[in-house]
């Protein structure tokens, strides 16, 4: 056994002996714990008293044992004022975000520059002293710094691909906090909450002390050292008791904390980046004089004949560096699009744009960015209600789905959310909700849904979480969530990249046969030709930030009329000289 896990194991027990005694203590204190006998003051220790007595002649192990409940309420309460107040704040503007969340924290690190204890005296100094009063000077001092690590862990969380999942069908900040982010959170709380524990016993021992804590007669161990220093030079001994608890208790709390944030380490604790609600799309500010896109915009395309995603001038920015410059791209009904090009060359960013995930520091303009089937939607310069009606027709899969996925809930529960969120969209639009889907139970759905996948025994399956099933089964049920909205585009950001390669083809084949049945277009970014090959009708080849070439992707593999294009071509691996391994989706093998 090693040192340390010992020394853990003894630092459980201690915290169990603290946390029993302050239960039961009341019922097995051998005297009052606050009535002395003056008759009896400072003896030492013996039959009589085990520990001895104070100056006026108090029980001192039935004040240990009473302090222990002080001391343990003491420490409840600030760290329960410290996690409620800071783990608010910083929830709170990890979420907001922008002017709100400079300003607080500007607020909370200049509180967070004054010591716990030197606040906690002024606060006392305005509020009074008492146990209550002191704790909530204590906890609020320790508010600020549970904020600043709610505020990171909330910025970190939200950037998780599974967030981003949950506001594509809708989750407001309000539901993405309590059903996603807080769960999450809850575990590095809980540890960091274990040492706000350790300082708060510590500080009320400090006040106590000094006199503005706990009130005598009313026994806590820092009160038990303030008693025993009257009579240091009579009863050094008095000393020992209350400080070995207190030093033995705090650190217990120490290296059980220590222990839990080891067993944390690994987990995403700082990622501090800037996060705001998504950015939407703005109308380009000047037309270069593109007469296809200027003419596309300002026309009324046919319904019947107009291309399901027409999407014109598309350009994305990361503050100044421009991702992708004026990209056209437009899926048709019922066809497969795939988004071709080496890393860095801006699919991603397109994607996005089209899902209206991109979030600062990106922003996006375009001419036109129009979706098909149905009443036509437009995305640029969109007030929420269409953002939303149009999110409601995009399905998303991204390229890590164990990451897409809520890892602490059931497959089932975050199907049955994407299911809920959708009918209620569908009511509040009072659109077409009576369909033979819309009626079946939500069970029944899920399981239609998994086994549309080929999942088998779809309802084991959704009561499992994304840790116990496979890449390929979490990749399957991301393509059930994204069904679960009875999509018009999909888009599907890699995703196979992920996968071995038997899994890549089994998800290729679902994909195809998804887009066969259901009649949705697909949007499918990836660099790999050979999976576009096998996928597509049409291929947009990107080169850092611009389309340089688009087309079937039988035409583009066999006659590239890029020179970046010949060269992703041959960049496919052959398995024979001379001959291509690309098949174009009809099947024909393609000599490049
Ligand atoms: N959040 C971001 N902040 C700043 N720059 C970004 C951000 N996301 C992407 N970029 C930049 O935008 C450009 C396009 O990135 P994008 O992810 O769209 O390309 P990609 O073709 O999808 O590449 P990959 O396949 O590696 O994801 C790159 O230069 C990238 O560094």
């Amino acid at each position: 056994m090693r040192g340390g896990s010992v020394l853990v194991k003894m630092s459980w027990v201690i915290l169990f002996v603290v946390a029993t005694l302050a239960v039961i203590g009341p019922w097995i204190v051998p005297y009052d714990p606050t009535v002395g006998d003056l008759g009896a003051a400072l003896t030492g220790p013996g039959r009589a008293h085990w520990l001895g007595t104070d100056y006026l002649g108090r029980d001192t192990l039935s004040r240990l044992i009473d302090g222990a409940r002080v001391s343990t309420i003491a420490g409840l309460q600030a760290t329960a004022i410290a996690v409620v107040l800071g783990g608010g704040i910083g929830m709170a503007i990890g979420l907001l975000g922008g002017w709100v969340d400079r300003i607080v924290m500007r607020i909370v690190e200049g509180i967070s520059a004054i010591p716990a204890i030197v606040l906690a005296i002024a606060l006392i100094a305005a509020l009074g002293s008492g146990l209550s009063r002191s704790m909530l000077a204590v906890g609020i001092a320790f508010a600020m710094g549970i904020a600043r690590l709610a505020r990171g862990l909330t910025l970190a969380e939200r950037e998780r691909l599974y967030v981003d999942g949950a506001r594509v069908i809708g989750a407001g900040r309000f539901r993405l906090l309590r059903r996603h982010i807080s769960p999450n959170i809850a575990a590095p709380m809980g540890v960091e909450a274990t040492l706000v524990f350790a300082h708060a016993v510590t500080i009320e021992a400090a006040l106590s002390f000094l006199g503005l804590g706990t009130q005598p007669p009313a026994a806590s161990w820092g009160v038990m050292l303030s008693s025993a220093q009257r009579a240091i030079r009579e009863a050094p001994f008095q000393a020992i008791p209350p400080g070995l608890a207190l030093v033995l208790t705090v650190l217990a709390l120490n290296i059980v904390g220590d222990a839990l944030v080891r067993r944390r380490r690994g987990t995403a604790l700082d990622n501090p980046t800037g996060y705001l609600e998504p950015v939407g799309m703005q109308a380009a500010p000047s037309h270069h004089a593109d007469t296809d896109s200027v003419a596309a915009a300002g026309s009324e395309p046919d319904p019947a004949s107009a291309p399901l995603l027409d999407a014109r001038g598309v350009t994305v920015r990361y503050g100044d560096t421009v991702a992708v410059d004026r990209a056209d791209v437009t899926v048709g009904h019922g066809e497969v699009v795939a988004l071709v090009g080496e890393s860095g060359s801006g699919k991603t960013s397109v994607a996005m744009a089209f899902a209206d995930l991109l979030t600062p520091p990106a922003s996006a303009n375009a001419d036109q960015v129009r979706l098909g089937g149905g009443e036509p939607l437009e995305l640029v310069g969109a007030d929420r209600k269409t953002r939303a009606a149009w999110r409601s027709r995009v399905g998303v899969v991204f390229q890590e789905p164990s990451a897409a996925l809520n890892p602490l809930q059931t497959v089932g529960r975050q199907l049955r959310d994407v299911i809920v969120a959708q009918r209620r969209l569908a009511t509040s639009r009072d659109t077409e909700s009576d369909t033979p889907s819309a009626r079946r139970p939500v069970t029944e759905e899920i399981s239609s849904l998994l086994t549309s996948v080929g999942l088998r025994r779809p309802d084991e399956v959704a009561r499992l979480r994304p840790g116990q099933i496979s890449g390929g089964m979490a990749q399957r049920v991301m393509i059930a969530m994204a069904l679960a909205k009875s999509p018009i585009l999909l888009i599907a950001d890699e995703p196979t990249t992920a996968l071995d390669v038997t899994v890549q083809s089994e998800i290729i084949k679902l994909l195809r046969r998804l887009c066969h049945e259901r009649e949705f277009g697909v949007l499918l970014v990836t660099h790999d030709l050979g999976v576009a090959s096998e996928l597509a009708d049409r291929v947009v080849v990107m080169l850092r930030g611009n389309v340089v070439e688009s087309g079937p992707i039988g035409t583009v593999i066999a006659h590239p009329s890029h020179a970046y294009t010949t060269a992703l071509v041959s960049a496919v691996p052959r398995n024979e000289p001379g001959r291509a391994i690309l098949e174009s989706p009809q099947g024909q093998e393609v000599v490049a």
